[in-house]
């Protein structure tokens, strides 16, 4: 067995399996959840030839922060499921690759934990953070507050969850709750709640509105996740957004949405360049992140492997995966006579089977 494909193996073995099918489920009748990857696989790409390659480097510039390669890892909830050493493990190993972390509100470790456990790896660890808006505008900012406390560089607003998707695994698991001693950690002695952990809420009263009262309140970049359709990349940019997210939340909320690679070149065009465009969702190899970059991608994220990588090996694991990937991306550019990210143009993708 090659590539990722070991690691959510290895994952399946050792997780409870009602935890694994929290990991691995989508919504619905996981049709995303499936084309996220499929999308990937119909695709193949035209490579380049007689290019000079040598000293090439797969670094970018994310917001302002120095990124060692374009994959990042995207927010996950809920990593002291996976391992005992949950979000601390990943944020050890995601600094050592060099790249971004996204913890986020239902992180079961608290975000100064995880930056101060990412900083001791790297003094320069770049961890952003993942906010749910709360309806309650003081729970807003107070986990706004604590992510800038704790000294993450970027709020990703996660826009695609009005109500949470039909996970028909965990309905089925009659999954619906942390097990006892574990706690969406950010959520805990929040303004206005008699609770010591309040309950994440979903809300479909958002609007760009309160992105502008999110802006108002924080320097931080802003980056809009779950962002599918051209027009709302165009919104981003009018609300002053830093960043789109390209992004189905990996297959786990509307189940009939496009893959998010088959979605993304009609966002890149919108954005025409003026804010990175991220993308993720499916992306299992460094060939799948060489397509998406070169569709018009700044950067992907990887969700579910990073899980994997996690229940299968603790910090190791994760290591072993994002360097996996850093692998196959270095050796797909090469083999694409790309020396660097940038070398990546949409002429290199083409549809598999398709006439030139
Ligand atoms: C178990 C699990 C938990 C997730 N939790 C969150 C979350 O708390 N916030 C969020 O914005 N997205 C969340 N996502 C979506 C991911 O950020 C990301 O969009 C998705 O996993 C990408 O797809 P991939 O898993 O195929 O890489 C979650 C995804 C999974 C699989
Ligand atoms: C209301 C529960 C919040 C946890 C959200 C985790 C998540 O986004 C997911 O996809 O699962």
């Amino acid at each position: 067995m090659t590539g990722l494909a070991r690691f959510e193996r290895r994952a399946r073995e050792l997780l409870d399996p009602v935890h694994y099918d929290f990991f691995a489920g989508g919504a619905g009748d996981e049709v995303a959840l499936a084309d996220n990857e499929e999308a990937f696989g119909r695709l193949a790409l035209l490579p380049r030839i007689l290019r000079d390659t040598t000293g090439g480097s797969t670094a970018v510039t994310l917001l302002g922060d120095a990124c060692e390669m374009p994959i990042f890892v995207s927010p996950t909830a809920f990593h002291r499921l996976a391992h005992p050493g949950g979000e601390r493990a990943t944020a050890r190993a995601t600094a050592a690759a060099g790249t971004v972390l996204v913890t986020g509100t239902a992180a079961t470790t608290p975000v100064a934990d995880v930056v101060a456990e990412a900083r001791e790896i790297r003094e320069d660890a770049t961890v952003w953070f993942q906010l749910y808006l709360q309806p309650d505008p003081e729970v807003t900012a107070a986990l706004v507050r604590r992510a800038e406390r704790a000294g993450c560089t970027a709020l990703v607003v996660t826009a695609d969850s009005p109500v949470f998707g039909r996970r028909g695994r965990d309905d089925r698991n009659g999954f619906h709750d942390l097990p006892p001693g574990l706690y969406a950690e950010n959520m805990r002695d929040l303004p206005g709640g008699a609770d010591r952990v309040r309950p994440i809420e979903m809300s479909g009263a958002f609007t760009w509105e309160h992105l502008d009262r999110l802006r108002a309140r924080t320097d931080l970049p802003i980056v809009v996740k779950g962002v599918l359709h051209p027009e709302d990349a165009r919104l981003a940019l009018r609300h002053g957004v830093d960043a789109v997210l390209v992004s189905n939340h990996g297959g786990r909320q509307l189940d009939v949405a496009p893959a998010t690679v088959d979605a993304l070149p009609a966002v890149a065009e919108a954005v025409r360049g003026r804010i990175p465009v991220l993308l993720d969702g499916g992306i299992r190899s460094g060939a799948d992140a060489v397509m998406a970059l070169a569709l018009g991608a700044t950067a992907v994220g990887v969700g579910r492997p990073v899980l994997w990588g996690l229940a299968a090996g603790g910090e190791k694991g994760v290591g072993e995966v994002l360097e996996l990937l850093r692998d196959e991306l270095v050796h797909t550019m090469a083999l694409c006579g790309a020396a660097s990210p940038g070398d990546l143009t949409g002429d290199l993708v083409t549809r598999r089977g398709a006439p030139r």
